[in-house]
């Protein structure tokens, strides 16, 4: 399990993040139910995921008929194998959320080979906000982790339409991020990827900012074990981590490795375990950044995102990040103006 404990570096100022507590609501066997809106490639393993914890009421839902019905009781047949008995609904309507504590959102289309994630802006806005909505109404004590790219975008429309607050809306992208890179370098040194800790911040496209200098492998940091071209050369196929896999595929993206670090997130939450992990939040004032949702360390517990951590940067790394989220910034004028 990853764990981003800045490999024994001290955040040097962490701010409030105005927690409200969720109320982590039980479900029908008395355990929180957890939401997964997609039943797709990330949502379907989601689910399946989150199923195998043996610790969720866990809902599908998802617009094709049959799909998320189908999947459900696929998932649920598992139990017997597995060890499990988590009971898992399919439903192509919003009732059967009612009560989650948690929902990962991940409806939407992924990207093609040779397109950009920022590509997807216009179909994935109409469709987040929509299910934003149907499941703020139904569960108002609701944390939603958003999958659904363009990632921080996508995390700007649900706190444009969800009235929740910014402690309750929380990106998923950094622990998918962190994760790539950890697995490069472990490949790279021959090395447990477990033992390897690292921090991918900023926004989840072209403009992400690894930090080789949060990276550590049993606490020794990378630079002291890679030549520095092996190293920019890691974090490069980091940055292209996503269009990778996506060219390999060749049709849709990703999902074994993002559906792992959205239940390593829905986890934090409900164990309430105050790990740090990279998330898309919306900042307001760390790291010089008022206003925009950016990837940042989170303290993440039972309150959801429950502080942004300020990690010391040199002037170098302050100024990708602050590049990283004009970037974002200029995607959500786009949206705003599509959703006005
Ligand atoms: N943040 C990340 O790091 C990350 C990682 C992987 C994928 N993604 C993104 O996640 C999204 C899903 O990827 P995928 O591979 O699962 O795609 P997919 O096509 O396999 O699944 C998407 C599902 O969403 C459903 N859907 C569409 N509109 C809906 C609506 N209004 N209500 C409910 N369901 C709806 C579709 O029917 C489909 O089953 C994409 O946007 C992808 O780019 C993000
Ligand atoms: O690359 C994509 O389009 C999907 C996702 O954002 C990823 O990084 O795998």
């Amino acid at each position: 399990m990853s764990r981003f404990n800045a490999g024994g570096i001290q955040p040097h100022a962490c701010s409030g993040f105005g927690i409200q507590e969720s109320g982590l609501i039980g479900g029908d066997m008395g355990r929180p139910k957890i939401t997964v809106v997609g039943a797709g490639n990330v949502g379907g393993t989601t689910a399946q995921r989150l199923a195998e914890k043996d610790a969720y009421d866990v809902v599908l839902v998802d617009i094709i008929e049959g799909v998320p019905q189908g999947k459900a009781l696929d998932i649920s047949q598992a139990g017997p194998v597995c060890g499990y008995s988590t009971r898992v609904v399919g439903t192509n309507g919003y009732d059967e959320t009612a009560g989650s504590s948690v929902a990962v959102i991940t409806s939407g289309m992924p990207r093609k080979p040779g397109m950009s994630r920022d590509e997807l802006l216009t179909t994935n806005a109409r469709i987040v906000k929509s299910v934003v909505t149907e499941l703020v109404s139904r569960s108002p004590g609701i944390i939603l982790i958003l999958v659904t790219n363009p990632l921080d975008a996508m995390v700007h429309v649900a706190l444009q339409v969800s009235g929740l607050p910014k402690s309750r809306i929380i990106g998923m992208a950094g622990v998918l991020d962190s994760a790539r890179m950890r697995t490069f370098i472990a490949t790279e040194l021959k090395v447990p990827g477990p033992e390897v800790e690292a921090m991918v911040l900023g926004g989840h496209g072209d403009t992400m900012v690894p930090l080789p200098r949060y990276t550590t492998v049993k606490g020794r940091p990378v630079s002291e074990l890679l030549p520095k071209e092996r190293l920019d050369a890691i974090v490069k196929r980091t940055r292209d981590g996503g269009a990778e896999i996506v060219g390999l595929l060749k049709t849709g993206s990703a999902f074994y490795a993002p559906s792992a670090s959205a239940v390593d997130m829905v986890e934090a939450i409900h164990r309430d375990q105050k790990r740090v992990l990279p998330c898309a939040v919306l900042c307001d004032g760390e790291y010089g950044l008022k206003n925009v949702v950016v990837g940042v360390p989170v303290k993440i517990g039972r309150g959801g995102a429950e502080q942004v951590v300020e990690y010391e940067l040199t002037a170098e790394e302050r100024s990708a990040l602050s590049a990283s989220a004009a970037a974002v910034r200029e995607l959500c004028t786009v949206v705003d103006r599509l959703m006005a």
